[in-house]
């Protein structure tokens, strides 16, 4: 067991190459137990090899990797028990009901219960826990879109997992759907399970997670939560101006609002309307750190001035 305070997940100088293609160049990165964390990027930043190399899923071309203590390429077999993992849905179970599938779920984790952590957990109380406690006799494929989700967390949680990883939880979910996950992840949040999930979704990711993390171009651009993020790598604010001859509007991120706005209007009296300023989003933020790096640019706050045509 680990103790507190350890991290769950340790990596130092994390390399993953495919070939000549390095996906993961000296990736460094600690969590400590109990976080929620998300792990976002563009398409191919390499997320998902990140979480299989941390799952044992996957072999690592270089660095040193301990997840709960234990290097995942050669952990033991109980080192699995204490580690969930939320992939895709269950849809191969179509017909199954969901107290049965948590039923046999479960009796793959009987043989590793301890006095200190009883598994599998009791499938009354957990269905109770992930709110399927009305559904626990429905057939799988006649569960909505959320209910399914919920239960694949509930497939994930089975084993007491100290520490869960959940695969996009919300992909392909309508807005209720994904409402009922993100209530379920903070639901969650007192049973001191370390969570690492992968989302696209900012806004998903600011809402359930206490730490961002951003992947791009091989390194991790950005980590903290989303107030750091916002307050240590955006120093602009977004200034938007109306032409009032053409009428287009453009976009400027600008570190120091007044002075620029002072000094457009002093300029162009007359020819521009300022539409709006405002703090730049966290969704800024992410997108210019993505573009820099994979442009190979400088990482330094985020300072320039950016013009967009809108
Ligand atoms: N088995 C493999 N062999 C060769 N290249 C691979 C393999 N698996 C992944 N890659 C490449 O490694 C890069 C990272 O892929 P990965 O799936 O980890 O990214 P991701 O961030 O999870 O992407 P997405 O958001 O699209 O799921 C991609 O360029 C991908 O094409």
């Amino acid at each position: 067991m680990n103790a507190r305070g350890t991290p769950v997940v340790s990596c130092r100088g994390l390399t993953m190459a495919y070939g000549e293609h390095v996906v993961l160049d000296q990736v460094d990165l600690d969590i400590p137990r109990g976080q929620v964390v998300a792990l976002l990027g563009p398409n191919g930043a390499g997320k998902t090899t990140t979480v299989e190399i941390l799952e044992g899923f996957r072999r690592r071309s270089g660095g040193t990797v301990e997840v709960l203590g234990v290097d995942p390429q050669s952990a033991p077999e109980d080192w699995r028990s204490r580690v969930g993992v939320v992939l895709q849905s269950w849809r191969d179970h179509a017909y199954w009901k969901v107290r049965d599938l948590l039923e046999v779920m479960g009796g793959y984790y009987a043989p590793f219960s301890t006095p200190e952590v009883p598994r599998p957990w009791d499938t009354t109380e957990l269905l109770e826990r992930v709110g399927l406690a009305e559904h626990a006799g429905k057939r799988i494929d006649r569960l909505s879109g959320g209910q399914r989700r919920r239960l694949d967390v509930a497939i994930g949680l089975v084993g007491r997992p100290e520490l869960l990883f959940l695969d996009e939880p919300t992909t392909g979910l309508d807005p209720a759907g994904r409402r009922d996950v993100h209530d379920l992840l903070a639901d969650l949040a007192d049973l001191d399970t370390t969570i690492l999930l992968t989302t696209h979704d900012l806004a998903e990711a600011e809402k359930v997670a206490d730490r961002l993390l951003i992947l791009a171009g091989g390194s991790l651009v950005a980590d903290g939560s989303p107030d750091q993020l916002r307050m240590e790598l955006s120093r602009s604010s977004e200034v938007r101006l109306r032409d009032l001859t053409t009428g287009q509007v453009t976009v400027h991120a600008e570190p120091d609002p007044t002075a620029y706005l002072t000094d457009v209007l002093a300029r162009r009296p007359g020819e521009v309307q300022v539409v709006e300023v405002r703090a730049a989003s966290l969704e800024d933020v992410y997108l210019e750190l993505v573009r820099r790096a994979e442009s190979g640019e400088d990482l330094g706050p985020l300072q320039s001035i950016q013009e967009v045509a809108r």
